[in-house]
Protein backbone atom coordinates (compact mmCIF):
# COMPACT_ATOMS: atom_id res chain seq x y z
CA UNK A 1 0.00 0.00 0.00
CA UNK A 2 0.80 3.88 -0.60
CA UNK A 3 0.72 6.71 -2.90
CA UNK A 4 1.01 6.59 -6.60
CA UNK A 5 4.88 5.86 -7.21
CA UNK A 6 5.87 4.66 -3.94
CA UNK A 7 7.18 1.69 -5.51
CA UNK A 8 4.23 -0.87 -4.62
CA UNK A 9 4.27 -2.82 -8.72
CA UNK A 10 8.07 -3.42 -7.69
CA UNK A 11 8.14 -4.25 -4.58
CA UNK A 12 4.93 -6.32 -5.07
CA UNK A 13 6.82 -8.35 -7.51
CA UNK A 14 9.98 -9.10 -5.89
CA UNK A 15 7.77 -10.19 -2.62
CA UNK A 16 5.45 -12.30 -5.34
CA UNK A 17 8.75 -13.76 -6.57
CA UNK A 18 10.70 -14.47 -3.19
CA UNK A 19 7.79 -16.03 -1.57
CA UNK A 20 6.35 -17.82 -4.89
CA UNK A 21 2.83 -16.37 -4.72
CA UNK A 22 0.88 -14.68 -7.23
CA UNK A 23 0.60 -11.33 -7.88
CA UNK A 24 -2.42 -9.49 -8.36
CA UNK A 25 -2.38 -5.73 -9.78
CA UNK A 26 -4.47 -3.68 -7.77
CA UNK A 27 -4.68 -1.24 -10.83
CA UNK A 28 -5.37 -3.80 -13.26
CA UNK A 29 -8.88 -3.79 -11.36
CA UNK A 30 -9.52 -0.18 -11.68
CA UNK A 31 -12.85 0.09 -14.09
CA UNK A 32 -12.24 2.04 -17.39
CA UNK A 33 -14.05 5.14 -16.03
CA UNK A 34 -11.64 5.71 -13.31
CA UNK A 35 -8.28 5.02 -15.59
CA UNK A 36 -10.12 7.72 -17.87
CA UNK A 37 -10.73 9.62 -14.63
CA UNK A 38 -6.88 9.72 -13.37
CA UNK A 39 -5.81 10.12 -17.40
CA UNK A 40 -7.36 13.43 -17.41
CA UNK A 41 -5.72 14.67 -14.05
CA UNK A 42 -8.64 14.22 -11.36
CA UNK A 43 -8.68 12.45 -8.28
CA UNK A 44 -10.79 9.34 -7.76
CA UNK A 45 -13.30 9.84 -4.73
CA UNK A 46 -14.52 7.19 -2.13
CA UNK A 47 -17.69 6.29 -4.49
CA UNK A 48 -14.95 5.74 -7.79
CA UNK A 49 -12.97 3.67 -5.63
CA UNK A 50 -16.12 1.40 -4.11
CA UNK A 51 -16.50 -1.02 -7.58
CA UNK A 52 -13.11 -1.13 -7.77
CA UNK A 53 -12.45 -2.16 -3.77
CA UNK A 54 -15.18 -4.78 -3.74
CA UNK A 55 -13.48 -6.48 -6.92
CA UNK A 56 -10.03 -6.33 -5.07
CA UNK A 57 -12.18 -7.75 -2.18
CA UNK A 58 -13.35 -10.72 -4.07
CA UNK A 59 -10.28 -11.10 -5.80
CA UNK A 60 -8.54 -11.67 -2.02
CA UNK A 61 -11.08 -13.91 -0.98
CA UNK A 62 -10.60 -16.48 -4.06
CA UNK A 63 -7.05 -16.94 -2.96
CA UNK A 64 -5.50 -18.72 -0.41
CA UNK A 65 -2.23 -16.83 -0.94
CA UNK A 66 -1.41 -13.78 -3.09
CA UNK A 67 0.58 -10.45 -3.01
CA UNK A 68 -1.50 -7.44 -3.91
CA UNK A 69 -0.58 -3.99 -5.22
CA UNK A 70 -3.16 -1.93 -3.50
CA UNK A 71 -3.04 1.88 -2.60
CA UNK A 72 -5.22 1.82 0.30
CA UNK A 73 -5.24 4.75 0.71
CA UNK A 74 -7.93 5.17 3.73
CA UNK A 75 -8.28 3.52 6.63
CA UNK A 76 -11.93 2.00 5.30
CA UNK A 77 -10.63 1.04 2.35
CA UNK A 78 -8.03 -1.35 4.37
CA UNK A 79 -10.51 -2.75 6.75
CA UNK A 80 -13.01 -4.07 3.98
CA UNK A 81 -9.70 -5.84 2.33
CA UNK A 82 -9.50 -7.13 5.63
CA UNK A 83 -12.83 -8.30 6.09
CA UNK A 84 -12.33 -10.38 2.60
CA UNK A 85 -9.16 -11.84 4.16
CA UNK A 86 -8.67 -12.60 7.58
CA UNK A 87 -4.84 -13.38 7.44
CA UNK A 88 -4.19 -9.76 5.51
CA UNK A 89 -1.24 -7.96 6.23
CA UNK A 90 0.15 -4.73 4.95
CA UNK A 91 3.36 -2.86 3.78
CA UNK A 92 3.49 0.50 3.75
CA UNK A 93 5.61 2.41 1.10
CA UNK A 94 6.23 5.24 2.77
CA UNK A 95 7.95 8.65 1.59
CA UNK A 96 7.17 11.86 1.10
CA UNK A 97 5.52 13.73 -1.09
CA UNK A 98 8.43 15.69 -3.20
CA UNK A 99 9.67 12.12 -3.72
CA UNK A 100 6.95 10.57 -4.64
CA UNK A 101 6.27 13.46 -7.51
CA UNK A 102 9.73 13.05 -8.56
CA UNK A 103 9.19 9.30 -8.98
CA UNK A 104 5.65 10.00 -11.22
CA UNK A 105 7.33 12.91 -13.45
CA UNK A 106 9.78 10.09 -14.21
CA UNK A 107 7.47 8.22 -16.10
CA UNK A 108 5.62 10.04 -18.37
CA UNK A 109 3.69 7.18 -20.20
CA UNK A 110 1.85 5.78 -17.32
CA UNK A 111 -1.62 6.68 -16.23
CA UNK A 112 -0.93 8.78 -12.94
CA UNK A 113 -0.08 12.25 -13.52
CA UNK A 114 2.34 13.87 -10.81
CA UNK A 115 0.05 17.01 -10.71
CA UNK A 116 -2.81 14.38 -8.88
CA UNK A 117 0.15 13.43 -5.93
CA UNK A 118 -0.65 15.71 -3.69
CA UNK A 119 -4.41 14.32 -4.10
CA UNK A 120 -3.16 11.12 -2.92
CA UNK A 121 -1.20 12.24 0.30
CA UNK A 122 -4.77 14.68 1.21
CA UNK A 123 -6.71 11.53 1.49
CA UNK A 124 -4.15 9.14 2.67
CA UNK A 125 -4.92 7.89 6.14
CA UNK A 126 -1.37 6.86 7.50
CA UNK A 127 -1.62 3.29 8.96
CA UNK A 128 0.77 3.39 11.85
CA UNK A 129 -0.35 1.84 14.95
CA UNK A 130 -3.11 -0.72 12.67
CA UNK A 131 -2.17 -4.58 13.45
CA UNK A 132 -0.34 -6.31 10.94
CA UNK A 133 1.48 -3.15 9.27
CA UNK A 134 5.00 -2.97 8.40
CA UNK A 135 6.06 0.65 7.72
CA UNK A 136 8.91 0.60 5.55
CA UNK A 137 10.88 3.56 3.84
CA UNK A 138 9.98 3.69 0.79
CA UNK A 139 13.58 4.77 -0.56
CA UNK A 140 15.68 2.27 -0.02
CA UNK A 141 16.81 -0.44 -2.64
CA UNK A 142 13.76 -3.10 -3.53
CA UNK A 143 16.57 -5.60 -2.18
CA UNK A 144 16.29 -4.26 0.86
CA UNK A 145 12.61 -3.88 1.23
CA UNK A 146 12.61 -7.25 0.23
CA UNK A 147 14.50 -8.45 2.81
CA UNK A 148 12.45 -6.47 5.36
CA UNK A 149 9.20 -7.94 4.26
CA UNK A 150 10.19 -11.74 4.32
CA UNK A 151 11.88 -10.89 7.51
CA UNK A 152 8.50 -9.72 9.02
CA UNK A 153 6.32 -12.61 7.20
CA UNK A 154 5.12 -15.36 9.41
CA UNK A 155 6.25 -18.64 8.38
CA UNK A 156 4.12 -19.35 5.09
CA UNK A 157 3.68 -22.32 2.72
CA UNK A 158 5.22 -21.54 -0.55
CA UNK A 159 3.79 -22.85 -3.82
CA UNK A 160 7.56 -23.87 -4.91
CA UNK A 161 7.65 -26.18 -2.39
CA UNK A 162 7.98 -29.73 -3.02
CA UNK A 163 5.25 -31.57 -1.08
N1 LIG B 1 12.99 1.11 -4.00
C1 LIG B 1 13.02 1.96 -5.04
N2 LIG B 1 14.01 2.86 -5.16
C2 LIG B 1 14.05 3.72 -6.20
N3 LIG B 1 13.13 3.77 -7.19
C3 LIG B 1 12.11 2.90 -7.13
C4 LIG B 1 11.99 1.95 -6.05
N4 LIG B 1 10.89 1.22 -6.26
C5 LIG B 1 10.32 1.70 -7.40
N5 LIG B 1 11.06 2.70 -7.92
C6 LIG B 1 10.76 3.46 -9.14
O1 LIG B 1 9.70 4.37 -8.79
C7 LIG B 1 8.74 4.40 -9.83
C8 LIG B 1 7.39 3.92 -9.27
O2 LIG B 1 7.50 2.56 -8.94
P1 LIG B 1 6.26 1.59 -9.02
O3 LIG B 1 5.61 1.66 -10.36
O4 LIG B 1 6.70 0.28 -8.52
O5 LIG B 1 5.31 2.31 -7.96
P2 LIG B 1 3.76 2.09 -7.69
O6 LIG B 1 3.52 2.44 -6.29
O7 LIG B 1 3.34 0.77 -8.18
O8 LIG B 1 3.16 3.20 -8.61
P3 LIG B 1 1.68 3.32 -9.16
O9 LIG B 1 0.75 2.92 -8.09
O10 LIG B 1 1.59 4.76 -9.50
O11 LIG B 1 1.61 2.42 -10.35
C9 LIG B 1 9.28 3.54 -10.97
O12 LIG B 1 9.96 4.36 -11.89
C10 LIG B 1 10.24 2.59 -10.25
O13 LIG B 1 11.26 2.15 -11.10
O1 LIG C 1 -6.51 5.00 -4.95
C1 LIG C 1 -6.07 5.62 -5.90
O2 LIG C 1 -6.09 6.85 -6.02
C2 LIG C 1 -5.46 4.85 -7.04
O3 LIG C 1 -5.40 3.49 -6.76
C3 LIG C 1 -4.06 5.36 -7.33
O4 LIG C 1 -3.25 5.22 -6.20
C4 LIG C 1 -3.50 4.74 -8.60
O5 LIG C 1 -4.29 3.72 -9.12
C5 LIG C 1 -2.14 4.15 -8.56
O6 LIG C 1 -1.29 4.56 -7.59
C6 LIG C 1 -1.56 4.22 -9.98
O7 LIG C 1 -0.71 5.22 -10.19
Amino acid sequence: MGVAGCGKSTLGQAVADGLGWPLVEGDDFHPPRNIEKMKSGVALTDADRREWLQALAQELASRPHAVMTCSALRRVYRDQLREASSGLRFVFLDLTEAQARERVARRPAHLFPPTLVASQFATLERPDGEDGVLRVDATLSTGELLGQVLRWMPPVPSSKATP
